[in-house]
């Protein structure tokens, strides 16, 4: 549903985009994730048909996004970082401003707006003026502005930004719901871990480059090639220590007051062998498990030494 070939785009002697090659397939939801000023902005405001690359291509729905822009944006609904809502309009005077200029008929702006009001959590607020709403119903405002016209594709530059917690989840809830409509999403975002329930694929981008992309799933299988067990024991830790340390797979045992840590390389199989040797053997444990892994340290892990700015801007929260 998306492609980019070799995306660039330079200002002046900056490189923002450096030959970008990706591919969304329809009904995906893809996260874009990335430092501050990695380039997603610049990615999207291409897809949105708002800013030409300097070399390279993308297509939505199989339209050239600089050839035919008028036929990519009626495939698309567009959030910016940077939104301006008129605050002189009421909630539903702004979806139906927003429906006229796509053409749609008052018929059928009649039926649609309070559809959209309902799935973004604000028909309640339907009579208020815009100025009057919190910065998370504004912002979920402005996703049901993206939708008057149904576009199969979402590009939604980080819509969750400067929200509480509570907004947050809204907006995922929100968000899922549109998934389930099918829709195709490409979502950008510091705050991964919250989107980790309803992303299919993510991309990590810097300093304009994608670094990786993948399943969610593939990615966090890649990082359970480094997984770490945590292992309790009622007595014998010392004696256990040894014993692990001599194991097929294990690189590493670390020990501390909440137990051991064994830095273990093997699959799924080799580490229930690990547990069923460690029972046959008498080790009195406690327990036994996995450390979790999320989307927060698969992100921090492909980013290591890959030069992230500094901590601040690899922060995902
Ligand atoms: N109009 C412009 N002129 C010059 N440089 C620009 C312009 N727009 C963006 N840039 C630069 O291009 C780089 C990529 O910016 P972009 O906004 O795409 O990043 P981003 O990943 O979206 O960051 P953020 O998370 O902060 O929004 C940044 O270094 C930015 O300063």
């Amino acid at each position: 549903m998306i492609t980019t070939t070799e995306l660039t785009k330079r200002y002046g002697n900056f490189t923002a985009l450096d030959s970008l090659t990706m591919q969304i397939d329809k009904g995906t939801v893809f996260g874009f994730v990335g430092p501050n000023g990695a380039g997603k902005s610049t990615t999207m405001s291409i897809l949105a048909t708002l800013l030409n690359p300097t070399s390279g291509s993308a297509q939505v729905g199989g339209y050239d996004v600089t050839e035919k822009p008028k036929e990519v944006r009626k495939l698309i609904g567009y959030m910016p970082d940077f939104f301006g809502v008129y605050d002189n309009f009421k909630a539903t005077e702004y979806l139906d401003f927003y429906g006229a200029s796509y053409g749609i008929s008052r018929a059928d702006r009649m039926k649609l707006i309070p559809q959209l009001l309902d799935l973004v959590n604000l028909t309640e607020k339907a009579d208020f003026y815009v100025d009057s709403l919190s910065r998370g119903m504004k912002q979920r405002l402005c996703l049901a502005r993206c939708l008057v016209h149904e576009p199969e594709v979402l590009i939604l530059d980080e819509p969750a930004s400067g929200l509480d917690p509570r907004a947050r989840i809204e907006m995922r809830e929100i968000l899922k719901e549109l998934k389930a409509m099918g829709k195709t999403i490409i979502i950008s975002s510091h705050i991964l871990p919250e989107l980790a329930e309803m992303v299919d694929e993510i991309g990590v981008i810097e300093y304009g480059k994608l670094i990786a992309k993948g399943k969610v799933s593939d990615i966090q299988s890649r990082m359970k090639a480094n997984r770490v067990l945590q292992v309790r024991m009622a007595n014998r830790a010392e004696e256990a220590v040894v014993y692990l340390q001599q194991q097929p797979h294990v690189t590493m045992v670390l020990q501390d007051e909440k137990g051991l840590h064994v830095h273990f390389g093997g699959t799924d199989e080799d580490q229930t062998n690990l547990l069923a040797r460690l029972i046959q053997n008498g080790f009195p444990l406690l327990s036994f498990s996995e450390a979790l892994t999320n989307l927060e340290d698969v992100f921090l892990e492909i980013t290591k030494g890959g030069g992230a700015h500094d901590e601040q801007q690899v922060k995902l929260d």
